[in-house]
């Protein structure tokens, strides 16, 4: 088996296999007060799943592999619907082989071999999609995942420029640790940075949890080298240009469709003199979004900004500080006029310590004008401590039998509090039918001039059977995305369309624009090889989302 697969990754869940994030007594205990008991479902072995991977329909080649096991790692991403197919066992769907290329030549390659044979192409970053953008879909033609996680290098760094060129396949931490060696930082922090890729990021669309301060991958990324099906192009790094459209953005959430993004050039800046991060209470959810606001829109530059809603809150809090820790915040917070609706407010603060003083300075003013609490800097630093660890939690949770999810959307300041209303309510009460409470809690995770993303999480216990469990994640998700794309929202803030968000898209953009997009791609993929099923929709998903 190939070394990239053999690493210390989890084969059906979040990350390394060794790693974990237990929950307290506390912790336990409130979720189960709140969701009722539940009972953990049965999980496949790896030996059983291993059983059902079906022959390769590749011939051996030098390649790609068709061992059975790589090809299981890489059938799935990290959506609920992958969680219940690898935990269950039930893939269904492997691809026929996967393969590790080293080079843009290599690349090169397997696209010549791809198109002569007819053979279906996924591209593959770190896995971390969730919605089901890595899947392979049925098809009487081989499909082979391309695997960029050889190609990670920091190849080229112009200190004028302040340019780096990465291999596209580079992860989140190798990424930083080669341009900070050098005094520099990408900024790019998205919850899933342990796992996911550079590649991966431009063509999703992602955004880091700093982009406040540092841009959204749309602003990082500079251009680059992308292989399609009908050969190589370039993407000229240039500052700015009025020379028609921006062609870059069809490659941002092109999602694999284009071709594989080899090479990407981004803009990067020095490492910042000092960076921290800090917490405050607000008293109410509408006190707390009319803070947000006005900081955003004064313009003081922060690096992060998230707050969440009381339920949030008190879930974060229960989930983890001991008890006496609430006990004593509660406390003083009530001295201060913030009592149990109070809701988190996140900070971050970069850049030279002079400028930092000032910023934080105002910061305190607002909050203080909207009758927040500052707790400053102890709480922060624990978030920053967790950043990327909570994604741990979900394995924990499994355990204990619960199911976990999230929906995020972005919408205008004028729409927040209704859309966010909305989008609970119909998690809240989405499975009554069955007698299963959902519990769901909310933040605004990256923040605009004019508006915000919505982040909505919801858990609840798994049903009696693996099917059940999925039709009745199926119900949340079509229910509560159609009312997204029905009430101002976009279908996806952050983690792109891939085949979950396929058929709500036309909603957010309009058919006409949707089939121009459709034509487009086909241009460079006239069959339909790349990455198919994925962005727009298949036929049979019409329904759904007009249901
Ligand atoms: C716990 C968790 C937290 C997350 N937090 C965030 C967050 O904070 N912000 C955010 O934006 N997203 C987040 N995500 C979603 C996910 O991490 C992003 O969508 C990420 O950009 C996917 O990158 P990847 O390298 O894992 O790509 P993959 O999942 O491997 O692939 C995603 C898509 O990109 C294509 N692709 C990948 N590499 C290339 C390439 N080189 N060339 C062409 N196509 C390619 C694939 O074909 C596929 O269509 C989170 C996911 C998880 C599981």
């Amino acid at each position: 088996m190939d070394r990239a697969a053999r690493d210390n990754r989890q084969w059906n869940g979040w990350g390394d296999k060794d790693r974990s994030l237990a929950l307290s007594a506390d912790g336990a205990a409130f979720i189960t007060e709140t969701l009722g008991e539940a009972n953990p479902l049965a999980v496949a072995t790896l030996e059983e799943v291993l059983a059902k991977v079906p022959a390769s329909r590749l011939e051996e080649s030098e390649l790609y592999t068709t061992d059975a096991e790589v090809r299981l790692r890489h059938a799935r991403g990290q959506s609920l619907p992958d969680w219940l197919a690898m935990k269950s066992g039930e893939f269904n769907l492997f691809p026929d082989a996967v393969a590790f290329p080293r080079s843009s030549e290599e690349i090169r390659a397997l696209m010549d071999a791809a198109k002569l044979n007819e053979w279906q192409l996924i591209p593959y970053g770190g896995g971390t999609s969730v919605v089901g953008h890595i899947t392979p879909c049925e098809s009487d033609k081989p499909v082979l995942t391309i695997s960029m996680s050889k190609m990670n290098r920091l190849l080229a760094l112009d200190r004028v420029s302040q340019l780096a060129t990465f291999g596209a396949g580079v992860k989140g931490p190798f990424l930083e640790s080669q341009l900070q060696a050098q005094g520099y930082t990408l900024g790019h922090f998205p919850q899933s940075f342990e796992l996911s890729t550079l590649g991966g990021w431009v063509v999703t669309r992602s955004s880091g949890q700093q982009s406040l301060h540092y841009g959204r991958i749309e602003s990082l990324f500079a251009g680059g080298e992308i292989e399609t099906l009908e050969g190589k192009l370039d993407m000229t790094t240039l500052p700015a240009s009025s020379a028609g459209p921006d062609w870059r953005h069809l490659v941002l959430g092109s999602e694999g469709h284009l071709g594989i993004l080899t090479e990407a050039k981004v803009r990067v800046s020095r490492v910042p003199e000092q960076e921290f991060f800090g917490v405050a209470f607000m008293p109410n959810w509408q006190q707390g979004i009319a803070c947000a606001r006005e900081v955003i829109q004064q313009g003081l530059p922060l690096s992060m900004l998230r707050l969440s809603n009381s339920i949030e809150t008190k879930t974060q809090l229960f989930l983890s500080a001991s008890q006496s820790q609430r006990h004593w915040l509660g406390k003083l917070l009530s001295l201060k006029g913030v009592g149990d609706d109070k809701c988190m407010l996140v900070y971050g603060i970069t850049g030279d310590k002079r400028d930092n003083r000032q910023r934080y300075k105002r910061l305190k003013g607002i909050i203080s004008q909207f009758k927040g609490v500052n707790t400053g800097q102890s709480l922060g630093k624990k978030w920053e401590h967790k950043r990327f660890a909570f994604p741990y939690l979900r394995e924990t949770l499994w355990q204990m039998g619960y199911a976990i999810d999230t929906l995020e959307t972005a919408t205008n300041w004028s729409n927040i509090e209704p859309l966010t209303d909305k989008i609970e309510q119909s998690l809240k009460g989405g499975l009554e039918e069955f007698g299963t409470q959902v519990h769901v809690f909310s933040h605004l995770s990256h923040l605009y001039s004019d508006g915000a993303s919505i982040y909505t999480t919801y858990l609840f216990p798994v049903a009696k059977t693996y099917e059940q469990t999925y039709q009745q994640w199926q119900k949340l998700k079509s229910t509560t995305s159609k009312l997204i794309v029905e009430n101002h929202g976009t279908i996806s803030h952050q983690h792109g369309v891939g085949g979950d968000h396929a058929a709500y898209l036309a909603t957010e953009k309009g058919e006409r624009v949707v089939e121009s997009l459709q034509d487009y791609f086909n241009g460079f993929d006239p069959k339909g090889q790349l990455n198919p099923g994925k962005l727009f929709k298949a036929s049979n998903t019409q329904d759904e989302a007009q249901s």
